[in-house]
């Protein structure tokens, strides 16, 4: 599977152009990342590359097909979107919750087979969350619910997963589970993966590419390491930090330390 953007730009009806003439291609089994300041337009990147704004310019492109001559329902099939966690106000279970992640699959009026609701269990145990399974989605934290909706989009076995900030509200451990786990699905399931998130460290330890947004608009796209640099985080976060590599049990990981603001940024 390959999902490439071409010359997109974007903005709203009377607002700036967030973004111009981006042009990328991400291939089945590798992870994308997407960073930049808040308000750069990261969310609205990710709704126009799934078709729920049009871009104002350019396209999406799934296997080299426009995405607007795809139906929906064989592109959800391929497709799965973990949104923000902003709540939920109907007292879904969380199994009810991770067995919709199955309707794509399903016909109009059928009923979730045996197969479906292993699956949905099966997405449940793997996030590590099958004892919240019967508690009411109303009624559990926001950490929780965003292993709900990543649970829930794993259930539907997508080719391309897209998730909008998995990581923010989850504690160390969580947030480490959650990327080991995304690393997992790309090399072990050949799922490309595209994420938004305010953590460059993260983009470094999981990402073959990244796409850095500033305003302006201006925009990089590249290799994670070409591009998460300490002369980037200044360029487009005006932040004075430095890159450090630690190793452990023969592992390397990245830290980033922030030391200052920049005024003329
Ligand atoms: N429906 C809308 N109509 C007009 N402007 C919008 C709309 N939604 C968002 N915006 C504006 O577009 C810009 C980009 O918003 P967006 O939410 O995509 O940024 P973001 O990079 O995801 O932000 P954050 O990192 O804070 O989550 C912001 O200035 C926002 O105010």
């Amino acid at each position: 599977m390959k999902l490439s953007v071409k010359n997109a730009s974007f903005r709203y009806h009377r607002g700036r152009t967030l973004f111009d003439k981006v042009d990328f291609s991400i291939h089945s089994g590798k992870i994308m990342t997407i960073l930049g300041p808040n308000g750069v337009g990261k969310t609205t990147f990710l709704r126009c590359l799934m078709g729920f704004l049009r871009w104002t310019k350019g396209e999406t492109f799934i296997d080299n097909r426009p995405l607007s001559s795809i139906k929906q329902s064989q592109l959800w099939k391929r497709m799965a979107y973990v949104p923000q966690a902003k709540g939920v106000n109907f007292p879904y279970t969380v199994l009810e919750m991770v067995l919709m992640g199955r309707s794509p699959h399903l016909g109009v009026f059928s009923v979730p087979s045996v197969r479906d609701k292993k699956t949905a269990q099966e997405a449940l145990c793997e996030i590590g969350i099958g004892s919240l399974a019967h508690k009411a989605c109303n009624e559990i934290s926001g950490g929780e619910l965003q292993m709900v909706l990543i649970a829930r989009a794993l259930s539907a076995e997508p080719g391309l997963l897209i998730l909008d900030e998995p990581e923010s509200n989850l504690d160390l451990r969580n947030q480490l589970l959650i990327l080991d786990m995304l690393v997992k699905l790309a090399r072990q399931k050949q799922v490309a993966c595209i994420i938004n998130t305010h953590y460059p460290q993260h983009a470094l330890r999981i990402s073959d590419q990244t796409l850095l947004l500033g305003t302006g608009p201006k925009h990089i796209f590249g290799p994670t390491k070409e591009i998460i640099t300490e002369n980037n985080l200044r360029d487009y976060f005006g932040v004075d930090a430095l890159i450090v590599k630690g190793e452990k049990a023969n592992q390397e990981s990245n830290a980033i330390i922030p030391f200052a603001v920049l005024s003329d940024c």
